[in-house]
Formats: structure tokens, C-alpha cells, sequence
């Protein structure tokens, strides 16, 4: 399989509903679980891009451009967008869709590291030679 239908298989989406256990007291969803969110939706993407151990070791910068609010639909969408020698970029965006209209926008984006580690936790290579 070469690389770029590697990256295309790994592409992780996951639509879940923004239901009042989620949300804060402006009646949108919580910053801090939309971070928990992407995180998962991130590790799942690099998990499955490298069918390896992998950790988070750094979010960088999330963009909240549009807030959540609560009775809507939400996709994460998570997908590798560099890779490094033992480490990758995945990004991470969050749309927001309307119940019962076709309405739909990008909310948030942000971008996680990860490591590939083996069975004693020591970094290893994201790919191996045949893929490269
Ligand atoms: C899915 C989960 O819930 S995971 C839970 C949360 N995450 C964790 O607990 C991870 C804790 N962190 C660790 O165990 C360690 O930092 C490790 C094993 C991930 C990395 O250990 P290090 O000694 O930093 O490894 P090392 O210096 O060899 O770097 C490995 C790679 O990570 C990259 N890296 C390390 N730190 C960072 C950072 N802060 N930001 C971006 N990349 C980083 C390096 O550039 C390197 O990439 P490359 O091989 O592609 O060039």
C-alpha cells in the first residue's frame, strides 16, 4: 500500500451529538471536551495509519472559530498530515451541522503529535523502509 492510500484509509470521522451533559452555561459545547474529543479522534486516526502504539506528545494551536451550541450534530474529522521519522501531525476539525436543516460549517481545527513507541515504550519508526 503506498503512502497516500495509507493516509487516505486512516482518515478517521466520527459524528456525535452535542446533548446538555456536554455543554457549559452558555448552552454550547464545552472547549474542554471538544479538546477530549479530538485527542481521541486524533489517536484513533494515528493509530490506525500505523497499526502501532502511539501517544500524544503535543497539541498545538485549536482555532474555536464558530461555538457548538447544544441540539446540533457535530463531525470530528481526523487525518495525518505529516509524518516525521518516529513521530506524525495529525489534524483535527470539528463541523457543526444543524439537526433539521442542511446547514453546515467548520467550528474548530487544531493539529496533535504523536509518537510511535514499541512494547518497552522507546520511540520507533512511523513507517517502515517498504512504505517510504
Ligand atoms: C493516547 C493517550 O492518551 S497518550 C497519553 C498522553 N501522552 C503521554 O503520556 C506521553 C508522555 N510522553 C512520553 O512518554 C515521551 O515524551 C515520548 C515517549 C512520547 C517521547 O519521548 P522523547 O524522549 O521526547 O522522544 P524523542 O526525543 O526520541 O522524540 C520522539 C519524537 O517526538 C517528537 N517530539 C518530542 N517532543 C515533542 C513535542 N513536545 N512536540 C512535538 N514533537 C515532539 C520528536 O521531534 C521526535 O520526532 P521524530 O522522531 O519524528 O523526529
Amino acid at each position: 500500500m503506498d503512502l497516500q492510500e495509507r493516509i487516505r484509509l486512516s482518515e478517521t470521522r466520527v459524528f456525535k451529538t452535542v446533548f446538555p451533559n456536554n455543554t457549559n452555561h452558555y448552552d454550547t459545547l464545552f472547549g474542554g471536551t471538544a479538546l477530549s474529543m479530538m485527542d481521541e479522534v486524533a489517536f484513533i486516526a494515528a493509530t490506525r495509519f500505523t497499526r502501532l502504539r502511539c501517544v500524544t506528545v503535543s497539541s498545538d494551536r485549536i482555532d474555536f472559530t464558530h461555538p457548538i451550541p447544544a441540539g446540533t450534530i457535530i463531525e470530528l474529522v481526523g487525518t495525518v498530515v505529516e509524518i516525521g521519522n518516529t513521530s506524525m501531525k495529525v489534524r483535527v476539525d470539528i463541523f457543526v451541522e444543524q439537526m433539521y436543516e442542511q446547514k453546515r460549517e467548520k467550528a474548530v481545527s487544531g493539529m496533535f503529535t504523536f509518537v510511535a513507541l514499541d512494547e518497552h515504550n522507546k520511540p520507533v519508526r512511523v513507517l517502515s523502509k517498504e512504505v517510504e
